[in-house]
């Protein structure tokens, strides 16, 4: 039986095609704010394009129905289809448009490049020598070669200080020895290390003349490049299924007594000389700039990761009907529901949030990577560190509470895995981990607000960098209908009085005798509670700026619906700590309530747009609930009727065990 007929499917469903009827602004002058520029979202626009001008990359079998090898087969054979045509398609050595591309094509589960774009090439420019580059870049930028990073082992991965991989110089051949001297010292977790890769940089501990210099990178090759087998010396393989992200081999590795040329420790920022002689780097953390780079990246790469789950749930909710409100003629799409609205715009509001602080911190990063190549100044380094600390944590905690909701919101068809949402869940909360755990880097964050607490404390506020300098704004009655900046008043308030009690808080343990790592114990969750606020108000404040410079006035007051939301959403979730401190009134909150409630009325014309603004593929979002057409029930059958489950009429599983038991049962 087919429902697929050329009449109900023809032309895209009529309730999404009045939602974008209703909108008020160009939603290819939105993908421009979204993506940064003009070009960059024409760009996109052809590439995929281009894309869908090759058959070899159009949908085969659903992933869903797909064994985790499959997976990766059909990962590899895209990447060998993409390379075929790579320059017809992109701008060689573009990582932006690389990576679009990847997504677009490959999806988000993973694939063997997906850390050699991400890291290996990354850490060979930031760290590599121009000699090193020279050796190296040019082959992997060609793909001649595949890398990963391996820093994480079994027995430790927040705590770098004590990584057990060892690479000990030997003078009198100038090599390096690099060592796994125990079960927990092998390499566990990198992405593409199991099965792909046949390099790696290698975070191990450097040792001269018995001395530990700390972690350090190295060029390590791991496999023979003709036969792909691993070099004598070396045990590689895949660590098994995860929770999500299924395309990918992440690995382990060890090494035994295994020898690299002197010439392989990364040595831009450091060196050793034949003699085993060291010269320092100009800053201790140089060496984590590809974590940084990454961190840099997140908040960009988890907005999207929501946005996906977003364009399913606000397409599907404008095609689902249930229910009645005053028509009882015609069930109401279940995007009128103020609930609905709810759970799903002030998700919404926060991606375009994220995405405004991505497209920020990725050019700091750029801007500090040339800095430091260029100048060797690394004054950057300790603000970035502590703003993408905070930042990953907050967005990767946030977009996994959107996309649960985004789930939650398409209601039993969201638990099938033809949603693609389980799947964007995954893959997306895997960032709370990955990159640096979630409490470790606002435990991160946390030390440069203490910090700048104690600055102001000790009468040198002076000192404070931009991002602390509301620690020293006055207590002052802030009058809430003035708009955007009164908002951030309350919040800057909100996130001082969190600082100094945790600062506080630190202090007192210290005073009543613990050292500062103990009295820092006692005091982190109150420490990691401001950190989120900090975050939290770096957000809002971007948000602000970004939708100011807008010039589209469309658009601009699109996004100014989306801005307000999102100030009374997020000034509501931390009224606790108003209340508390007599920051706001109960009067207050109910205003700031009552504009909340008017904003989800004001965003709902705007709903399929704002989310068709990303202009996601059919191909990308790889969702039947979610396709552009909107055509939901006709392709859940289909896709229903493609599972393997459904190719034969009787189960072996049937013939095997129920018949012979219910036969039993008959006895
Ligand atoms: C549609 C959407 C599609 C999108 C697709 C996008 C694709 C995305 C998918 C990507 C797929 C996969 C990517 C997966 C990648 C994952 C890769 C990894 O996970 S690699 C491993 C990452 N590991 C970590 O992050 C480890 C975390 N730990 C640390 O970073 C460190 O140990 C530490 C920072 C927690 C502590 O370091 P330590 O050396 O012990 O330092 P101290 O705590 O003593 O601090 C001393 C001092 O140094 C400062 N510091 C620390 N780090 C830095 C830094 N990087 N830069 C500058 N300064 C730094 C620290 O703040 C301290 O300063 P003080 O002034 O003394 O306070
Ligand atoms: C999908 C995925 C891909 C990955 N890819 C790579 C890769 O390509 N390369 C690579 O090298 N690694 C990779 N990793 C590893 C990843 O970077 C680490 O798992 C991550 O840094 C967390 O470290 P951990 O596993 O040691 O967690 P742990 O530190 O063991 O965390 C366990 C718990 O201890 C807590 N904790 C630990 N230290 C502290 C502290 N100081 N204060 C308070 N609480 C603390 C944490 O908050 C957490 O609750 C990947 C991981 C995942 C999941």
């Amino acid at each position: 039986m087919s429902f697929l007929n050329k009449e109900i499917c023809d032309g895209d469903n009529p309730d999404l095609t009045e939602e974008r009827r209703t909108a008020t602004f160009d939603t290819d002058r939105m993908a421009q704010v979204i993506y940064g520029s003009e070009k960059f979202a024409a760009r996109r626009r052809q590439i995929t394009k281009s894309i869908s001008r090759i058959p070899a990359l159009q949908d085969t079998k659903p992933l869903a129905f797909m064994t985790r090898e499959e997976k990766i087969t059909e990962a590899c054979r895209e990447l060998d289809v993409l390379s075929d045509h790579w320059e017809q398609l992109i701008y060689v050595n573009d990582e932006e448009e690389a990576l679009h591309l990847h997504r677009e094509v490959i999806g988000m589960e993973g694939h063997p490049f997906a850390l050699h774009e991400t890291m290996f090439i990354p850490t060979l420019v930031s760290q590599a020598s121009d000699e090193q580059q020279e050796k190296w870049l040019g082959r992997a930028r060609k793909r001649e070669i595949i890398g990963c990073y391996a820093q994480t082992e079994l027995g430790h991965g927040s705590n770098l200080r004590k990584l057990e991989t060892t690479a000990t110089y030997s003078p009198s051949t100038q090599e390096f020895i690099l060592h796994t001297p125990t079960i927990t010292a092998l390499k566990w977790w990198p992405g593409a290390l199991g099965k792909s890769s046949n390099y790696a940089i290698v975070m191990a501990d450097l040792v001269i003349k018995n001395k530990s210099y700390g972690p350090h990178p190295f060029i390590v090759q791991l496999r023979d490049e003709k036969t792909h087998q691993p070099l004598p010396g070396i045990t590689v393989g895949d660590i098994g299924p995860k929770m999500a992200f299924n395309g990918a081999d992440n690995g382990f590795l060890g090494f035994d007594h295994f020898r690299i040329p002197r010439g392989n420790l990364l040595m831009r920022h450091n060196r050793v000389e034949p003699d085993g002689s060291y010269l320092k780097p100009p800053h201790a953390k140089i060496g984590y700039s590809s974590m940084v780079k990454v961190r840099s990246r997140m908040a960009m790469d988890q907005g999207l990761f929501m946005a996906q789950a977003l364009v399913i749930a606000v397409r599907y909710s404008a095609v689902r009907r249930q229910g009645f409100l005053e028509d009882k003629s015609q069930e109401v799409k279940v995007l009128d529901y103020q609930t609905q609205q709810h759970r799903l715009f002030p998700s919404i509001a926060r991606v375009y949030a994220f995405i405004f602080c991505g497209l920020e911190t990725i050019q700091l990063y750029e801007k500090l990577i040339l800095d430091v190549n260029k100048n060797g100044d690394t004054s950057g380094m300790a603000d970035l560190h502590s703003l993408t600390s905070g930042l990953k944590s907050v967005v990767t905690h946030f977009t996994g509470q959107g996309i649960e909701q985004a789930r939650m919101a398409c209601g039993g068809h969201g638990y099938s895995m033809a949603s693609y949402i389980s799947e964007i869940y995954g893959v997306a909360v895997a960032g709370c981990t990955y990159e640096g755990e979630n409490m470790v880097m606002l435990l991160q964050c946390a030390r440069a607000l203490v910090k700048a607490v104690e600055l102001v404390e000790e009468g040198h506020p002076e000192k404070l960098s931009p991002m602390m300098a509301y620690l020293t704004k006055p207590s002052v009655t802030v009058d809430l209908t003035v708009g955007p900046e009164a908002y951030v008043k309350i919040f800057q308030l909100i996130a001082k009085k969190q600082a100094f009690k945790a600062t506080e808080q630190l202090h007192k343990f210290m005073v009543a005798g613990d050292s500062r790592d103990v009295a820092w114990n006692k005091s982190a969750v109150e420490l990691t509670k401001a950190s989120r606020l900090h975050t939290r108000l770096y957000i809002l404040k971007t948000f602000i700026r970004r939708v100011e410079s807008i010039t589209d006035i469309s658009v601009k007051a699109a996004l100014t619906d989306l801005l307000n939301l999102h100030l009374n959403y997020e000034l509501l979730d931390v009224a606790s700590y108003a209340l508390a401190d007599g920051i706001m009134s109960s009067t207050q909150m109910d205003f700031i309530k009552n504009q909340l409630y008017s904003s989800l009325e004001k965003i709902r014309p705007n709903a399929v747009s704002l989310m068709d603004s990303f202009q996601f593929s059919d191909l990308q979002l790889r969702s039947v609930l979610g396709r552009r057409d909107g055509h939901v029930y006709q392709n859940l059958f289909e896709w229903a009727k493609s599972s393997p489950l459904n190719q034969s009429e009787v189960l072996p599983s049937v013939t095997q065990y129920l018949k012979p038991m219910m036969e039993k049962s008959k006895l």
